[in-house]
Parts: structure tokens; sequence; C-alpha cells
């Protein structure tokens, strides 16, 4: 192609795809156990970069790599109620633990080597079993282990995470003041992490002051993301969909009413990654493997990180991540940064953040290849120039004066065969003062934004007025309050804030005798409509950013659910409380409301499956029925204090009964916590599979029992009734033995 001649993009991706030599393999076709664990050009060319110290060494990495994956997880959150799910797990669920796997690998129970506690993750509250999910998915003696995972990881109280995934949101060091950008976020479990920090010190704030915004560029890993961080309730969360690497700088009031640019105190930057430190996970990267991906990768890895250093506060912290080993990804992006900064932005060691994690320092020597490794380049003058526009200068080290002040041996690799796990890179940056390619221009922004404000009420305007009756009532200045699909996603509901008056609130002010500190404009529904349906419950931060910001960029998700409409003939009041955002309202709820229970009350009403026989008053304590009299008709709050932990539960005082409001794995989790039985709630699949099969086999045995039968009486001499009945069939249909055997 001439040059200057302007190229179509899909079609040149397309052929270098083709160059590449890389085909979607057919996962179908090649389950993992088949896949080959090997890829001569991943091997040759990390052995090109001396990743590994000695050789011993690099065949220890080699043995690792290929190896499954262990399974590990995290207890959520720094609660007394964490710690007690900890003790339980250490005690009865690491007991069933050693006695399943004796089953499963036919060993005695004292050869079953126990769960390693990561000796670097806070509070011990990780652990990491000597099994790999498939082991535990497809292994019948370890099916309440399974089960346990499963109910726990939905309630919220542990989360399924590989082991160095954990390492950047610690080494990030997030406190309850911190205002937090995660700029790759789907599918959010650095991000539950990160909100889990900010909620560390209940004691210190009723709401904690900072926020988490979580951003990814695809929509509907956005929507997973919304999910997995749902979880953990926190009203400081906003989920947006932007482009990091030209993330729009956003609008926030200050304290005396003025606007300034947001700077964030911390930012966290996994970035997209060819990911060949997850091969022992997903052992299909062996097959896709290849050099072009990081060459690729490595422009918009350095724009992310170099926007999220932009949208750094002086003296806050950036954390960069990747999954991957590849130098191209990690050092070379680091160098580039920290050089362009200037000296406004320092790598720091952090190693000391997470004491006993084995690692290696990172790379200052690195070389570039060709995609087969067949030829190597150790500066930009070797590179033949049909390859300049994929091998680019700012890829190679710098020369070793300029490399050695950036500190890049402060970055922090961790291969697979350290400690048995994935390999990952870290890095943490800390800015000294502003970048001088920061651009903080405020006043073009707000009328930039106000212009987008203006023409979005106009377009909303002549919608309304083209519009008649009941669909005029639909049309909102964000646009229809039905999701709809749209080329990028889909086009969000509104964010309704209540405004300084609201019957609404002063009817749930009143009933649940509700503290003004819970602040009423928080309060949001996500639709215009008279009659609210569920409020939802945001921090005062979010809310101004929201406000601020919701024509800059695509909002996703915010709020707690605190309320739900709830009528029914007995209902003195319209609104019930919602599990979900009881953690936050709980600390702002009045005495009127509250009905302290002891443990056998709460396993009872917790044990009450079906929602058509809620249990009797008269079933409870005393002292509970004495309080359920004082309490009218409707929803009300569930305190159980044990001697390490206080449980609130949402209830519901009927006519004459008393019920848990909360879902069934939360449930399973609190009767845990409660340590009390829960066969009930223990399903065995093989067992239920194993029913169901003999169901369809006898099923089967029986229905062609039937068919011998008629088949035999249609033989017969036809005497019987029964057999006359045949005899009509027959008649109907003409008699071939094809019939008979159908
Ligand atoms: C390594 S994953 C992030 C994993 C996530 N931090 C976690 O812990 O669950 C990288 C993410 O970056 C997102 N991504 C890719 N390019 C992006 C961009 N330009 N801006 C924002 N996100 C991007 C991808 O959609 C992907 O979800």
């Amino acid at each position: 192609m001439a040059r200057g001649k302007k190229q179509n993009p899909f079609a040149a991706r397309k052929r270098q795809k083709r160059e590449n030599g890389y085909e979607r393999p057919d996962r179908r076709s090649q389950p993992y156990e088949e896949i080959k664990r090997d890829n001569p050009f991943f091997i040759k060319y990390y052995n090109l970069q001396k990743i590994c110290a000695t050789e011993d060494e690099w065949t220890q990495f080699l043995a690792c790599i290929r190896d499954n994956l262990p399974t590990t997880f995290r207890v959520t959150g720094f609660k007394d109620e964490a710690k007690a799910l900890l003790k339980i797990i250490e005690t009865e669920m690491f007991s069933e633990y050693v006695r399943a796997v004796a089953e499963l690998h036919q060993k005695l129970p004292e050869q079953v080597e126990r769960p390693l506690c990561l000796p670097w993750y806070p509070n011990g509250m990780a652990y990491q079993l000597h099994l790999t999910r498939k082991d535990i998915r497809r292994s019948e003696p370890l099916f309440r282990l399974h089960n346990f995972l499963i109910v726990e990881t939905t309630a919220g109280s542990i989360s399924r995470q590989e082991a160095v995934s954990m390492i950047p949101p610690i080494v990030l060091d997030v406190k309850p003041t911190d205002k937090v950008l995660d700029m790759c976020a789907a599918p959010g479990s650095k991000t539950a992490q990160l909100i889990e920090a900010l909620h560390a010190a209940p004691e210190d704030h009723r709401i904690p002051p900072g926020f988490v915004l979580a951003n990814d560029v695809d929509n509907n890993r956005c929507y997973m993301l919304v999910h997995q961080a749902k979880r953990l309730n926190s009203p400081c969360l906003l989920v947006t969909n932007h482009d990091s690497s030209v993330f729009p700088n956003l609008i926030r009031t200050q304290p005396d009413g003025s606007k300034s640019i947001l700077k964030f105190d911390k930012i966290l930057c996994d970035v997209p990654c060819s990911g060949d430190g997850t091969l022992r996970k997903n052992p299909d990267i062996w097959m896709k493997w290849n050099l072009a991906q990081a060459y690729n990768l490595h422009g918009i890895q350095y724009r992310i990180v170099r926007r999220g250093a932009e949208m750094l506060e002086v003296g806050g912290r950036l954390v960069y991540s990747t999954c991957s080993l590849n130098p191209i990804e990690n050092e070379a992006v680091l160098q580039r940064i920290i050089k362009d900064s200037d000296g406004a932005l320092e790598l720091v060691d952090a190693g000391h953040l997470v004491p006993g994690l084995k690692y290696n320092p990172g790379m200052t020597n690195w070389k570039l290849a060709t995609k087969d490794v067949d030829q190597v380049f150790s500066t930009f003058d070797e590179v033949p120039e049909n390859l300049h526009t994929i091998i680019r200068p700012a890829m190679f080290p710098l020369p070793s004066d300029e490399l050695t002040k950036l500190g890049l041996e402060k970055c922090l690799r961790v291969l697979p065969h350290l400690q048995d796990t994935g390999g990952f890179f870290v890095a943490v940056i800390e800015k000294r003062r502003q970048l001088s390619f920061e651009k903080n221009d405020l006043q073009t922004l707000l009328e930039q934004t106000s212009k987008v404000e203006d023409a979005t009420a106009a377009a909303a305007e002549s919608q309304k007025e083209g519009e008649t009756g009941e669909d005029s009532a639909k049309s909102v200045p964000w646009g229809p309050q039905r999701k709809r699909r749209r080329l990028h996603g889909y086009k969000e509901d509104p964010y309704v804030f209540f405004g300084q008056n609201d019957a609404d609130y002063d009817n749930i002010k009143e009933f649940y005798q509700l503290d003004e500190a819970l602040e009423k404009t928080c309060l949001l529904t996500r639709c215009l409509t008279e009659k609210k349906k569920n409020i939802y419950y945001c921090s005062e931060p979010i809310r101004d950013l929201v406000v601020n910001n919701e024509h800059n960029i695509k909002i996703i998700n915010t709020g707690v659910k605190t309320f739900v409409r709830c009528e029914n003939r007995h209902t003195v009041h319209p609104y019930r409380l919602a599990q979900e955002g009881l953690q936050t309202s709980n600390a702002f709820m009045g005495q009127t409301r509250r009905i302290e229970v002891e443990r056998e009350d709460l396993v009872l009403l917790l044990n009450c499956t079906d929602p058509t026989k809620p249990p009797s008053t008269l079933e409870l304590k005393p002292a509970t029925q004495q309080r359920c009299k004082e309490l009218g008709v409707g929803s009300c709050i569930l305190k159980y204090v044990d001697e390490a932990f206080t449980l609130f539960v949402v209830g519901w005082r009927g006519t004459s009964s008393l019920r848990a409001y909360v879902d069934k794995d939360e449930t399973i989790h609190i009767l845990r916590l409660l340590r009390a039985d829960l066969s009930k709630f223990e399903v065995n699949k093989y067992e239920e599979a194993k029913k169901a099969a003999a169901a369809a086999a006898a099923a089967a045995a029986a229905e062609s029992a039937t068919a011998e039968k008629a088949t035999a009486q249609a033989d017969e001499p036809k005497e019987t009734g029964e057999s006359a009945a045949v005899d009509k069939v027959d008649e109907d249909k003409p008699s071939t033995p094809m019939d008979t055997e159908s």
C-alpha cells in the first residue's frame, strides 16, 4: 500500500491477525486436559529474557507453570462477623476438608495437608486449598466444600480470587477517607477489596467519607462488575463505563460550594494484558500466546497509566498491575511514564506492605524479538523497517545511566514457582508534584458541561412535545425509563434524587425514626414516577459526582437498595426495609422498629423457608412475644447479640407472626454463624443426579414394560376388554411390525 494512503483499520487488524498466525482455537473440541501445555515461542522468549536468575529456578518455573492452579479464597471484610466466619472455616470447614480430601485421594486424614493460610494477606484472612477448581466442582466427596464456597461467595462473605490478584489492592493501601479510582475494574474482584478497605473502620465513620469509582470500557463486563460489587452493599461505589485512556476530568463540589476538578488519592490501573501469568488457570493461553499481543497492548497500557497519573492527587498513590510476565507490558510501560513525568512520579518499594510475599525485583534489562523469536533486538536501530510500526523505540530499555535513576527494581515480579501461585506484576507509584502535561482547565470543563446539559434538556423537551398522554410521562431528560439496547451497550435508567421536600421521606423518617444525618437528598430512585418502588441510598460524595458529571460520563450503577414499596391490606406503612441497605441504614434508625431476639428465635425464623407459613409469634421466647405485641405490623430490625459479633436482620412483624426477610444464601450464612443445623440446606448434587437418573430409568422401564405388555396383548387372542381396546387402536392404525416396535 502506498504511503500516506489511509488504511482500513479493520482490514489491517485482520491482516495482522493472519500474519501473527492467530486463529481462535475451538475450545469445545479441545477440553483443558488435552491442551498441550507448551509453546516453543513462549519458552524461547522468556528464556531469552532471563526472568529467572538461575537454570535451576528456570526449570522450577517451567514445571510450575504447566501445573494446575490451587484454589484460593479470602474472607471478606474486617468485621467481627468476618472473624467469626474465619473461626468456623478454620475448625468445622477444614475438618470437613480433611475428611473429604482423604476420601477423594484414599488417604488417612493425618496424611492430608491442611489448607495454607497466605502469610502475606492481612489478618490471616486468605487461604489456599490443595485442590484445583475442577477438583472441587467435580468430586462428590467435596460437595459440602463446594456448597460452602458457592453460598458464602453469593452472600458476600468470602471471595474466590486468585492469590496474586489480591496483591494490588493491598499495596494501594486504601483508607476510609480516600477518593479511589479503579480504571479497569471488571469483573471486579479487586474493586471488592478496595470497597472493603474503605469500610474497614465502621467505628470511626457510619458511612466512609471516601468512595470508589470503578470503571471499565466494556459495557457487558460493567454489569459483571456491578454484580460482584453489589454483594458488599456499599453506598460509596459508582460504576462507570468509559475508555480510561481518555477518561474525562470530573467535577466535584468543594466544602465551600465552589467547583473543582476531581483528583484521586488512590488509583488502581489493573490494565488489559496478554495474561500469560494466568497460564495455570487458563491453559488455552498456551495455544494463543504470541509476542504480537504484548506489542499491541503496550500502547494502551501506557495511555491508561498516563491518564491515571494525570488524575492522581499530588501525594497520591497509583498501582500499576498486570497478570503478564512480559517486560514489554510491565517495566517498559513504567520506564516510559516515569521518564515522561520528569521527576513528578516516583516508583516506591511496596514489598514491606506484603510481608512474607516472595517476589523477584523488576527487570532492568530486556530484549525485543520477532514473533517467532528468531531475531532478537537490543536497540531500535537493529529493528528492520517493516517492523517499525509494531516494535517502537520506547519499548527498549533506556540507557543504563538513565534507567538506574528510575528504580525499576522496586517493582514486584511474582513468578508462579515462588509460592505456587499464578504470575503477576505490580508497581507502586507516588506523585510528588503536578505533571507538565496535566490538563486542569476547570472553566472550559464547566462550560462544556453546561452546554451538554442545555442540549440534553432541549432534546428532552422536543421529545416531550412530540409525545402525548401516557408516553410523555415516561420522557425524562436522560432518556426513556426502560433500558434499551444500544450500539454501545444499554442506555441506563435515570438517577432521580429526593428533593428537600418529599412526602415519602417524611413518612419513612417518622415510621423508622430516621436520624436526619442520613442525608435525605442522597436517597434516589431509578425512574420518574409519583409512586416510588425501590429507594436506593448513595453517600454524599457519590451523589455529588453523579449530579455534576452525569452528562460527562456514562454511569452504570450506584446506590444500595434501602427501602422497598410493600403494600398489602395489613400494612400501615408503604415501605419495608431492604436487607441490602441495612448495613448502612441501621446506624440511623431509632428504637421503634427493633426487636432483640435470642439465638433459638433467630434460628427458628431463618429455618422457615415457606413464605406462606411464617412462624407464629406464639412459638417465640416470652420476651420476644412481648416485644412483638408492642410492635405494630410492618418491617422491623431483628437484633441478635452473640459473644463475638452482633447481627442485624430485616424482619417482618405480621398480625400474628414474625419472619426474617433475607434471601436463601444470606440465611445459610447466618445460620452457619449461629452454628445451627444446616443439613436442610445441604444439597448433594451427585445424589440428586443419581436420584433423577434412577427416576428416569424407572420411568423408562415402566414405559417399556407397558409397551411390551401392549405388544404381548396385541399378539394374544382378543377376548378381554383391554385387548379389545388394543384392537381398536390396531384397527385405527395399520398394524405393522414397525408400529409394534415403536
Ligand atoms: C485485567 S482486567 C481487569 C481485572 C479487574 N481489575 C479485576 O480485578 O477483576 C482488564 C480490564 O480492562 C478493561 N479495559 C480494556 N481496555 C480498557 C480501557 N481502554 N479503558 C478501561 N478499561 C479497559 C477490560 O474490559 C478488562 O475488564
